[in-house]
C-alpha cells in the first residue's frame, strides 16, 4: 500500500456515485459542467523515479480564468468504483500487518452525505469496508485458532459510548501504567460470521440514530468501529490481543457559518470540526514525522493512540461529493495537507521537522490566499482552522517562546487556494494555520514567563497544556528551579517578596502540620513544590473548582454497578466503565467531611482566602524592578533567579494574564494531587468522598498518573458540563 513508500499516512479520495442526475446546484446556482477531473500520472512521462500522486482538479477547464484549480491526493477512486475495489487495493494491504501484529486505522472523512457511511458501514446490499475485512480476516483467523471480536462505539462531543449496549454506557479512555491506551467500559462481542458482524454493526448504528431521533439530537458525531484479532484464552494463558484494525465514520464536515442541516447549532458544528481538524493534526505530525503528535487535542485521536503510532498504518478516506459543494474542496484541501506532509517527509526525510522549528502554516496572509480570498470573496477565518500544535524542537537547542517564533509557510497547496475562490470559499477554512507557541529546547533549558509567552492569549489553552506540563516535570525540574519557574506565572510568587514568605511559612505550616503528615520526613516537609502544589491545589479547589458549592460540600460520589456488557474474558479488556450522578449522595459526602478532617477544610478556606487576596494584589505590590524585591528575592534562594530576572520584563500589570498563570498553575497542582495524594488527603478536597477517592486510587493502580487534564476528571464521573462550568468559573474568577 502506497505510491509513497515510507509514508504512514495514506491519505485517498472517493467520489462518490451520482445520486441524482438532472443537474447539480451550488449554493443555488446550477452546475451544468463537470467541476471534479482526476488526473493520473503518466507511467511513461512519469517514471517511476519519484513518487506519484493523483491530480484531483476543481472547476472546468473551460473556466473564465482559463485556470484549473488542483490538489493531490495518493489515489482517487471514482464514480463507478465500488467497496470491494477500494477494500482490495486499500485494505488488503492492513490485514496482511494485522496478523503480523501491526494496528491498523482507517478514516472516512468528508461533508455529509458524501459516502463515509457507504464505505466503511455499508448498507443493506452493500457491505462497507468493515464489513469486508471481517470477511477477509474469518478464513486465516480461524486456521490460527484465533477468533474476531468487534465493538462499536460513538464519540459525541468527547464522550465516549458503547453502541453495543443498549444502555449507552460512557467509556472511560486511559492510558495504563505501561503507557496502554485501555476503553474501560467498552464491549467486545465476538462475531462467527460476516452477516452477523454486518448485523452488529448496522444494529447500533440504527439504535444510535432511533434514539438521537427520539431525543431529537443532531446527529453529527464519529462512529467507530474495533475489529480485534485475538487469540482466546486457554488453560495456561489469558486472551491475547494479535492485532485490531479501526474504522472511523468521522462526522460530517460542515461549513459552521452555514445553516446546519441537521439543526445542530454554531457551537457543536465548531466542536464537530475542531475535533476534525485535532485528526487532521495528528494525521499531519505523525505523516511529517514531527516529534510530537498531538494526540491529546481530542477524545477520539487519545483513544486511537496506539493505533495510530508507532508501527500502526492509518488509511484516511476523503469522500467527495460530486456535485459542486465547497465543503468538498475544504475537505479534501485539509486531507491533501497531511498528504502533502509525508509527501515531502518522504522525499526529504533528513529535513523532519523533527529538527526544525518550522511549521507547516497556511496562513489567509499567504499572498496565493489573499488573492484567492480578496478575487473570490473568501473569508479568511473558515480557510484557516487553526491546527494548533503547541510545541516544537528547536534545531539550536534553545527554548524560544511565543508567536515570535511562528514561521509561517504557505506549505499546504496553493492549488487549493486558490480553488477556493472559484466557488466561494472563505479562506479561513481552507488554510489550515499551525501555530506554535513554544519549543523544547535541546538543552532542556527553561524560559517561562518571558514577555512573548505571556502576552500570548492564543492557543492559550494548548500553550498553557504545554507550559504546566513543563512546570511539574519531576524529571526536569529541580526543586529549586521549580519556584522559579512557578514564580513569573504564578500570582503567589509575583506578589511582594513580604507576602510571599508569609504565604510560604504559612503553607509550611500547614504541610507539616496538617495537610501531608505522609510527607512530613526530612525531605518531604520543607519541599517548596509541595507546599505549592497544595496550596495552589486548595486555592483551586476550593474557589474555581466547586464555587457554587463553597457553603454546601462536594460532587457527589456515587457509583453506579457496572454497565456494559464484556462478552469475552480477554486478557486487556477492562471491566466495565462506572458511572458517577453528581446529583446523589450529597450527604454522604458531607458527612465524609464532617467526620474525617473539619480542621482541614477550615484551614484550606482560610488558605484559600490568603491566595485570593494574594491574586487580587495592586500593582505595585507586583514591583519586581525594584531592588529590594530583588534583594528577597536572592535571599530567598529557593527561586531561580534567571526565571525571575527574565519575568522583570514582563509587566504583570495585565489581570488577566496573570490570571491565566495562576490558572495553569492551579489547574496543574490541583490534578498532580490528584495523582499523589493519599486517600485521607483526597477526601479532604470538594467534590472527592470515599468512592471517588477509592476509584482514583484504582485508577492510579492502572496508570501512575490518570489525570492528565481537567477533562480526565470525566473519568470520575464530573460531567462535561460540569467541567466546562469549572473551566468558565475559573476564567470568570481571573
Ligand atoms: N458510492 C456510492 N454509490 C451509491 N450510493 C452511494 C455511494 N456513496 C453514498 N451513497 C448513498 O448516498 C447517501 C449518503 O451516503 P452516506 O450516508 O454514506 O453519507 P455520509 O457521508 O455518511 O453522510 P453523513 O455525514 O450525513 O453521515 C446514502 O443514501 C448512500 O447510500
Amino acid at each position: 500500500m502506497g505510491s509513497i513508500p515510507g509514508c504512514k499516512v495514506r491519505i485517498v479520495a472517493r467520489i462518490r456515485a451520482d445520486l441524482k442526475k438532472d443537474g447539480d446546484t451550488f449554493d443555488g446556482i446550477s452546475v451544468s459542467k463537470p467541476w471534479i477531473s482526476v488526473l493520473r500520472p503518466d507511467p511513461v512521462t512519469n517514471p517511476n523515479s519519484r513518487p506519484s500522486r493523483v491530480k484531483i482538479s476543481f472547476g472546468s477547464d473551460q473556466s473564465s480564468s482559463g485556470k484549473q484549480q488542483s490538489c493531490e491526493v495518493d489515489e482517487c477512486y471514482e464514480q463507478d468504483v465500488g467497496n470491494e475495489e477500494i477494500f482490495s487495493k486499500e485494505i488488503k494491504p492492513l490485514i496482511t500487518g494485522l496478523f503480523g501484529g501491526q494496528n491498523s486505522t482507517v478514516f472516512a472523512y468528508g461533508p455529509q452525505g458524501s459516502g463515509k457511511t457507504y464505505t466503511i458501514q455499508g448498507c443493506e446490499e452493500v457491505l462497507g469496508l468493515a464489513v469486508l475485512t471481517v470477511d477477509a480476516i474469518f478464513p486465516q483467523t480461524e486456521e490460527q485458532g484465533n477468533i474476531i471480536t468487534v465493538s462499536v462505539f460513538e464519540v459525541y462531543q468527547d464522550r465516549v459510548s458503547d453502541l453495543l449496549d443498549a444502555k449507552r454506557p460512557e467509556v472511560a479512555v486511559f492510558e495504563d501504567a505501561q503507557g496502554k491506551i485501555r476503553l474501560k467500559g467498552l464491549s467486545k462481542v465476538k462475531v462467527n460470521s460476516t452477516s452477523e458482524s454486518q448485523r452488529l454493526y448496522l444494529q447500533a448504528a440504527n439504535s444510535r440514530k432511533q434514539s438521537q431521533k427520539a431525543m431529537d439530537l443532531p446527529h453529527r458525531s464519529h462512529i467507530g468501529c474495533i475489529i480485534h484479532v485475538v487469540s482466546p484464552q486457554t488453560e495456561n494463558s489469558n486472551a491475547q490481543l494479535v492485532g485490531k484494525i479501526n474504522f472511523i465514520d468521522l462526522a460530517g464536515y460542515e461549513d459552521s457559518r452555514r445553516k446546519s442541516s441537521d439543526g445542530s447549532n454554531l457551537t457543536e458544528a465548531t466542536r464537530i470540526n475542531k475535533s476534525l481538524y485535532a485528526v487532521h493534526n495528528v494525521l499531519y505530525a505523525l505523516n511529517a514525522k514531527e516529534a510530537r503528535v498531538p494526540y491529546r487535542e481530542s477524545k477520539l485521536t487519545r483513544m486511537l493512540q496506539d493505533s495510530l503510532g508507532g508501527t500502526s498504518r492509518i488509511l484516511m478516506v476523503t469522500c467527495m461529493n460530486p456535485s459542486l459543494c465547497q465543503e468538498t474542496v475544504q475537505t479534501i484541501s485539509l486531507a491533501s495537507r497531511s498528504c502533502m506532509a509525508g509527501f515531502l517527509a518522504c522525499l526529504d526525510p533528513g529535513k523532519s521537522s523533527r529538527t526544525t522549528v518550522t511549521k507547516t502554516t497556511i496562513t489567509p496572509s499567504s499572498p496565493q490566499v489573499m488573492k484567492s480570498a480578496s478575487k473570490l470573496n473568501i473569508r479568511s477565518s473558515m480557510m484557516s482552522p487553526k491546527l494548533v500544535e503547541p510545541m516544537s524542537a528547536s534545531a539550536s537547542g534553545k527554548k524560544q517562546v511565543g508567536p515570535k517564533l511562528h514561521k509561517t509557510t504557505a506549505m499546504s497547496s496553493p492549488q487549493v487556494m486558490k480553488s477556493a475562490s472559484k466557488f466561494n470559499i472563505r479562506s479561513s477554512m481552507m488554510s489550515p494555520k499551525v501555530v506554535k507557541p513554544m519549543s523544547v529546547s535541546a538543552s532542556g533549558k527553561k524560559q517561562v514567563g518571558s514577555k512573548s509567552h505571556m502576552s500570548m492569549k492564543k492557543p492559550k489553552d494548548v500553550a498553557i497544556e504545554e507550559e504546566r506540563r513543563k512546570l511539574f516535570d519531576d524529571t526536569n525540574l529541580s526543586k529549586k528551579s521549580e519556584l522559579g519557574n512557578i514564580g513569573p506565572k504564578s500570582p503567589l510568587i509575583m506578589d511582594s517578596s513580604t507576602q510571599r514568605e508569609v504565604d510560604i511559612h504559612t503553607l509550611e505550616h500547614f504541610v507539616q502540620t496538617t495537610l501531608s503528615p505522609s510527607k512530613a520526613g526530612p525531605n518531604s516537609s520543607t519541599q517548596p513544590e509541595a507546599q505549592l502544589t497544595l496550596r495552589a491545589m486548595d486555592m483551586y479547589a476550593t474557589q474555581f473548582l466547586f464555587p457554587e458549592e463553597k457553603s454546601t460540600s462536594s460532587l457527589n460520589d456515587s457509583s453506579q454497578p457496572p454497565s456494559g456488557k464484556d462478552v469475552l474474558p480477554i486478557a486487556n479488556q477492562t471491566p466495565p466503565t462506572f458511572l458517577f450522578e453528581d446529583k446523589e449522595n450529597k450527604s454522604s459526602v458531607l458527612e465524609s467531611e464532617a467526620s474525617s478532617s473539619p480542621p482541614l477544610s477550615v484551614k484550606i478556606r482560610e488558605l484559600s482566602d490568603n491566595l485570593k487576596a494574594l491574586s487580587f494584589s495592586t500593582e505595585e505590590k507586583f514591583e519586581f524592578k525594584t531592588p529590594i524585591a530583588e534583594q528577597k528575592v536572592k535571599a530567598n534562594e529557593k527561586c531561580e533567579l534567571d526565571n525571575l530576572a527574565s519575568s522583570q520584563e514582563t509587566p504583570i500589570a495585565e489581570p488577566k494574564m496573570q490570571g491565566s498563570g495562576m490558572k495553569d498553575v492551579l489547574v496543574q497542582t490541583y490534578l498532580k494531587f490528584l495523582n499523589t495524594a493519599s486517600k485521607e488527603e483526597l477526601k479532604g478536597l470538594k467534590g472527592i468522598a470515599e468512592k471517588r477517592a477509592n476509584l482514583i486510587l484504582e485508577m492510579r493502580e492502572d496508570s501512575p498518573e490518570p489525570f492528565k487534564q481537567l477533562d480526565d476528571l470525566r473519568d470520575l464521573g464530573f460531567s462535561a458540563k460540569r467541567i466546562m462550568k469549572m473551566k468558565k468559573n475559573m476564567d470568570g474568577f481571573l
